[in-house]
């Protein structure tokens, strides 16, 4: 199973804003427009040349910059002897000087009543929507979304479609669709990947995601997202020294599950375990020591009741992973106050999560400038009640639901979802690179607390620990093969596979150009 995404580090992620201000500066420093667009072009063309090797291409084309990146990739292909046409909807110099006196067919088209039936024909290899990228604003108008619903009539029909930089009708800010929306079965982002063409509804439309290098400047933190890969984590994560022994390389201490909630905690503990921490404590409910015994001998058994062994036991770990199935019954906020009185680093999550949204014994403003890291790890209804808003308002904008528990918590923050996202201040928010449908099972999240609590406890910062925490996490899945019928119990089994695999990320794209090769989500 080839790992994917290919890339070769993080990939910065551009919104469509940063995009438009870093092109002008990129401009103003001297950097020729054309020759972007030049770039950009060519790499379109030699990507469908890719998708569809042979057979007639049809690129439709708008008034600006990305419906100049259209002509030169018609251009291009045209010059290579394969057979093209252009489909300009709205004002185009004519002739074109993009195409550089090539001869390349064009149909005008300015009605949007009439929408000419046969200017996509059926019989084509490979549509190109070169329509509408970044400069988008508001709902496409009746002449571009009729262009839009012919592509996707085409799209329909089996013609694959190319969309460059962004699907036209996707806002490459956000992700939303206003309007109607281009069904691309790959997306060639210029420079960096468009934050619209990862996040939902706009990833859903933008197919396999393929970045190219265009000779803009270097972005060094530029941008406000960045996507979190393989090859990122492979840099990044803790390794074991030769020498050393279970309390060094990271000792966790798993505390939660109410009475007959002891799978959350052997999850989360399998989990940690097989993450590659040394020594993993369970504290539960008493009632659940024979079933959490049996299952993981490897982990000792503290009941919950007795604060003093709790203490003892936070104070050996290096990590705490706090709340997977704990309940929310009375006596719980004395627990709360004396676990999140250590000193440790600590992933928070579901009913810990729970109870500070009630403020028992206190909310989440009070975690603010803990002396150690605080990884919070929300899905979207335990964000809503965190924020004290509607699970609508946290999907509306995940970004900034996941920003403003960290501005409220001082913390670190994991908005579970697709994709997940890893906010944290100061830093770049992190896009996993590895969403799959296969990992909508009840307990993964018990498996991404444990698996996050052993990074921490092997002396990952927050961000890290949470990035590696899905990308391994979301691999294990993968290299299970079990595809819908994976449980969440399958998944700590599979991890050590997905940490010890050596094989560099994979991609059948052979461009000198390439940044960045994304499969369409499953
Ligand atoms: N400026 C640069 O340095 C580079 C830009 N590039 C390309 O340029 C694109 C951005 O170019 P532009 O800023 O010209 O913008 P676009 O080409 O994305 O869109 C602008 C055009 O869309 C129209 N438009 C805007 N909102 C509309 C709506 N709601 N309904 C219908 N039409 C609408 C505008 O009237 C204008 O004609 C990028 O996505 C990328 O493809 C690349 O060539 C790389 C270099
Ligand atoms: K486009």
């Amino acid at each position: 199973m080839p790992l994917r995404p290919w890339s070769r580090d993080a990939v910065p992620v551009a919104t469509g804003s940063e995009a438009s201000a870093f092109d002008r500066a990129a401009v103003e420093r001297g950097v020729p427009e054309r020759s972007l667009m030049e770039s950009a072009g060519r790499a379109a063309a030699d990507l469908a040349m890719r998708l569809a090797p042979e057979g007639p291409v049809i690129v439709v084309t708008g008034a600006g910059h990305n419906g100049g990146d259209g002509v030169v990739a018609a251009r291009t292909l045209a010059a290579r002897g394969r057979s093209v046409r252009i489909v300009a909807v709205g004002a185009r110099p004519d002739p074109d000087p993009l195409l550089h006196g090539w001869v390349v067919p064009v149909r005008r088209v300015d009605d949007p009543a009439d929408w000419p039936a046969d200017a996509i024909p059926g019989s084509a290899a490979l549509v190109i929507d070169a329509l509408l990228g970044t400069g988008l604003r508001g709902e496409p108008r009746p002449l571009q979304a009729a262009a839009i619903r012919a592509m996707v009539a085409a799209a329909e029909a089996g013609v694959p479609v190319l969309a460059l930089d962004v699907p036209s009708g996707v806002v490459a800010d956000t992700g939303a669709c206003p309007g109607p929306s281009v069904r691309a079965s790959a997306t060639l982002c210029f420079g960096w990947p468009k934050l619209g063409a990862l996040l939902e509804p706009g990833r859903a439309r933008a197919g396999r995601v393929v970045a190219a290098e265009i000779g803009f400047p270097p972005s060094d933190d530029a941008f406000g997202a960045c996507l979190l890969t393989p090859a990122w984590a492979a840099r990044v994560r803790p390794r074991r020294d030769p020498v050393t022994h279970k309390n060094r390389v990271g000792a966790v201490t798993v505390v939660g599950g109410g009475e007959g909630m002891a799978g959350a905690v052997i999850l989360a503990a399998r989990a940690a375990l097989r993450s590659g921490a040394g020594f993993v404590r369970i504290v539960s409910d008493a009632a659940n020591r024979e079933v959490a015994q049996t299952t993981l001998p490897d982990a000792p058994f503290v009941p919950l009741d007795s604060l003093d062994a709790v203490d003892d036991a936070i104070a050996r770990s290096g990590a705490v992973v706090f709340g997977p199935g704990l309940g929310t019954g009375e006596g719980r906020e004395t627990l709360v106050e004396r676990v999140l009185a250590h000193d440790r680093p600590a992933v928070i999550d579901a009913d810990a999560l729970n109870l500070l949204a009630e403020g028992r014994p206190f909310d989440v403003e009070s975690l603010i400038a803990p002396r150690a890291p605080r990884l919070l790890t929300p899905h979207p209804g335990e964000m809503a009640r965190l924020l004290g808003v509607s699970v609508a308002e946290v999907e509306a904008d995940r970004p900034d639901a996941a920003r403003r528990l960290v501005a409220r918590s001082g913390a670190t923050v994991v908005l579970k979802g697709t994709p997940s996202l890893v906010a944290s201040a100061g830093r770049p928010l992190g896009l996993s690179s590895l969403a799959s449908s296969d990992l909508a099972v009840a307990g993964m999240g018990d498996v991404l607390a444990g698996s996050a609590g052993a990074f921490l406890a092997q002396g990952a910062p927050a961000c890290d620990a949470a990035g590696l925490a899905l990308l391994y996490g979301a691999r294990a899945a993968h290299l299970t093969g079990l595809g819908a019928g994976l449980a969440a119990s399958d998944v700590p089994e599979a991890l050590p596979r997905a940490l010890g695999e050596d094989a560099a990320p994979h991609t059948d794209l052979p461009f000198p150009w390439l940044t960045l090769d994304l499969d369409a989500p499953r």
